[in-house]
């Protein structure tokens, strides 16, 4: 990590709390992994998701039959996605390590971010176009190909999280809209045809993330197009440290530009995308707002809607630690935090201190001195006699006291122990029970 961080312009790592035996850290490595990241000055990522509880629901599915994409939706319910923001969001704060939850799915999981932001926790969340555009409908297809088309981690909720994640970014509890682009063909979701737990995860989302938050966030009036600057590239620039240079229009910033056409609309189709797959979660989507011209690093790649750029002319950005739109807050924090945690000056103990060993020797004693009258007790009440086959009257239980005539006759006179009615027994047998329950002699 610090290799990466000092050396080569990396200033984020993503934990995964899914995916076990592949990428699942435990919570006391996560915790490692925060405390080295708040020492470099980088921000931890987190993709959070109970990923132990999920792989026992998913087994649970698969016994019970249910092997369709269905089931992938089925075994990650919202409260995985919960607990597992809620737990990263309280290490990360024991770490005082800034967290950027990747892909919230989950509108309660949101809120813990929200939470945790209003106790001035410095931390983010990051719905994706996915998440703020589709529902976990798709996942009831009968197509198993569109199905499977939707599977990604964690997967898309109900219908009604759309317009509460929306509202939290509105509100700037959530800060910044990604994608998570992760795209595999058909062929390839096509491992998981027997088995949902093997359809790989991810979905598209880069190519049409522009046109599909303008459509659902500003064409419906959540934002207005300054928070959909914000959302969309000024925040991830500040907190990624790459602001002003990038995120901002002005002298000495980047030339990347997009002259934005919001009267116009498009119809998303993977007939007609430019990205390497055959699918496109947005399919017949008709979006207002077309790029008309974008202008990256003072280089024209899109000139009046038609693409044009050369293979190989990006560049890599790299990102310094230390973001000082994270980390000034986070640092004064943590100074306030740590002034509250002071050892208090007192005199010493002088009384004494407990010997456990010897404590535990004396409590044993004692046990033992209250045992011994009550087994002598009971030996003086135990009648002396002994029977014709040699056995101990009363052995295994209390002897029924009440007049043999009173008591109805035994159940059996067999011994418990095989052995015992030859008289070959040594040890005393089980007595025969009355019907009463009681043993009789
Ligand atoms: N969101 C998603 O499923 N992406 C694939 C890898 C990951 O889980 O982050
Ligand atoms: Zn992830």
């Amino acid at each position: 990590m610090a290799t990466l961080v000092k050396e080569k312009g990396i200033n984020s790592f993503k934990c995964f709390m899914a995916y076990r035996n592949v990428f699942l850290l435990e919570d006391d490595e996560m915790l490692n992994v925060f405390q080295a990241c708040r020492k470099l000055g980088a921000v931890a990522q987190v993709h959070a998701e109970n990923g132990k509880i999920i792989e026992r629901k998913a087994e649970q599915l698969v016994a019970d039959g249910i092997r369709g994409p269905e089931g992938h939706s089925y075994s990650r319910p919202e409260a995985m996605e919960i607990e597992a923001t809620t737990r990263a969001l309280a290490i990360a704060d024991e770490a005082n390590c800034p967290l950027y939850v990747v892909h919230v799915m989950s509108a309660e999981a949101g809120e813990a971010i929200s939470k945790a932001r209003r106790r001035g926790q410095v931390c983010y969340g990051e719905p994706i176009a996915a998440g703020l555009a589709c529902d976990n409908s798709s996942y009831q297809h009968t197509c198993w190909r569109h199905a499977a088309g939707h599977v990604l981690s964690p997967p898309l909720r109900d219908p009604s999280t759309k317009e509460r994640l929306w509202r939290m970014l509105a509100t700037g509890e959530l800060t910044c809209t990604g994608t998570d682009h992760c795209v595999f063909k058909a062929d390839q979701k096509a491992l998981g045809k027997d088995d949902f737990r093997r359809i790989p995860n991810g979905v598209n989302g880069v190519e049409d993330r522009m046109s599909v938050l303008w459509e659902k966030g500003v064409e419906t009036g959540i934002l207005d197009p300054c928070q959909f600057v914000a959302a969309t590239s000024t925040n991830a620039a500040k907190v990624f440290n790459l602001y002003p240079q990038k995120g901002r229009i002005a002298v000495g910033s980047d030339a990347d530009i997009v002259v934005w056409n919001a009267k116009e609309t498009r119809t998303i189709s993977a007939k007609t995308h430019h990205q390497n797959v055959d699918f496109n979660i947005f399919e017949g989507m008709v979006c207002h707002g077309i790029a008309e011209f974008v202008i990256s690093g003072g280089r024209l790649v899109v000139d009046e809607r038609q693409l044009k750029v050369t293979q190989g002319a990006g560049r890599f950005v790299p990102m310094p630690a230390f973001p000082p739109y994270v980390y000034n807050r986070l640092e004064k924090r943590e100074a306030a935090k740590s002034a509250g945690t002071v050892a208090v000056a007192r005199d010493a103990y002088d009384g004494p201190v407990i010997d456990l060993k010897a404590e535990q020797e004396r409590q044993k004693a004692v046990a033992k001195e209250q045992r011994e009258p009550l087994a002598a007790a009971a030996a003086r009440r135990r009648p002396q006699r002994t029977s014709s086959t040699g056995r101990q009257p009363g052995a295994a239980g209390a002897t029924c006291r009440r007049a043999r005539s009173a008591c109805p006759a035994p159940s059996s006179t067999t011994p418990s122990r095989p052995g015992a009615a030859s008289g070959r027994t040594s040890r005393p047998a089980v007595p025969a029970q009355a019907a009463c329950g009681e043993a009789v002699d």
